[in-house]
């Protein structure tokens, strides 16, 4: 099973525009309204690409009541628990550029902390649990370290996607898989990343430190997985981007989907690729034709320090 934890699950509520004047009336010509959060997405596109999967965490309110009855109505698999207050609204502004205006957060008090912790009891060595997302300001910040703990302690594999000083600090536990972008990759080592080879470089850092799985995505340009079966460059498709919301949280799913299926990190990382870049081309997350569609278009390549 591939348990997704979203600490702070959100209605990501897409507005597009022709343009966008601050300070001034701005009329939205498309609204839409997503149940997100990064695990509940992973959860979304692993349930739609057939994988078993169950989201985790905390919902609040008639927000909470959004997402819940969304990811109902999409079977998807979910052990969310309810705290007071309201879930947040993340605002995604498309208007030729894409602006993101994220929400706050419902209060999650101790008691409900200890229930989360709770529902790992169960974890086996089979299960993968995937970490991914900010950390609401009310939380204990180190509530990813406690929750690593616990899901190592069972055996199983953490997939952790955070960025920051809090991807930094648990790089020390070893997840089993991490997907910075190549922003998040320069921040961590406080450098500019500029070419390919130093995205291997600084790749390679992480996976010396017993990563197994480093994937770092490149957004249009794709992304480069260093693993123990080798380094690759897969490069995504051409296509007209609709809504990069949620691409990397797909890539994540699809690699999974993959790796649990066949425990080839290459082709792992083929399947990401096409989840992620399928996400980018539709106005929701990836459905499985359209990740099949995508799939056709990916290429894969070992990395020898030059593109062939
Ligand atoms: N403009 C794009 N064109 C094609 N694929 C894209 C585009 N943007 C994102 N993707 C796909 O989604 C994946 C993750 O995107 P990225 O923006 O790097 O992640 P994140 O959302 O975590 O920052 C990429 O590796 C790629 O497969
Ligand atoms: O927890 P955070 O960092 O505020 O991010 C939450 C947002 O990220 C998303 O999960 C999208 O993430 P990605 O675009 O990185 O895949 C949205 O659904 C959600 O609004």
């Amino acid at each position: 099973m591939i348990y997704t934890i979203t600490l702070n699950p959100s209605v990501d509520y897409v507005m597009e525009l022709e343009s966008f004047q601050e300070g001034e009336l701005n009329r939205a010509k498309q609204t839409n309204y997503f149940p997100g959060g990064k695990g509940i997405n992973v959860s979304r596109v692993l349930k739609r690409l057939g994988a078993n999967t169950a989201a985790l965490g905390f919902v609040a309110g008639f927000t909470g009541n959004f997402i819940q009855q969304k990811l109902m109505e999409e079977q998807v698999n979910t052990l969310l628990l309810e705290v007071s207050g309201e879930s947040r609204i993340n605002v995604k502004l498309k208007a030729g550029d894409e602006t993101e205006i994220n929400g706050t957060g419902p209060i999650v008090d101790e008691s409900a902390i200890s229930s989360l912790l709770n529902q790992l009891d169960s974890l086996t060595t089979d299960d993968f649990v995937v970490l991914a997302g900010s950390i609401p300001s009310t939380i204990n910040p180190r509530i990813y370290e406690i929750l690593i703990q616990k899901c190592q302690t069972k055996g199983a594999k953490v997939v952790l996607d955070t960025g920051g000083t809090v991807l930094k600090e648990l790089l020390f536990y070893k997840p089993f898989f991490i997907k910075p972008n190549h922003l998040e990759l320069a921040e961590l080592f406080g450098v500019a990343i500029q070419s390919i080879d130093e995205v291997v470089y600084y790749a390679k850092k992480l996976h010396d430190q017993g990563i197994e799985n480093v994937v770092v995505s490149m957004a249009g340009d794709g992304a480069v997985l260093y693993t123990g079966e080798g380094v690759y460059l897969a490069k995504a498709p051409k296509g007209e981007v609709k809504n990069s919301v949620g691409a990397g949280d797909s890539l994540v799913a699809g690699f999974l989907a993959e790796y649990v299926k066949s425990g080839g990190a290459s082709e792992a990382l083929k399947f990401g690729i096409a989840s992620g870049s399928a996400t980018a081309f539709s106005h929701d997350l990836c459905r499985s034709d359209e990740v099949l569609t995508t799939l056709n278009e990916v290429t894969i390549e070992k990395w020898t320090g030059k593109e062939e």
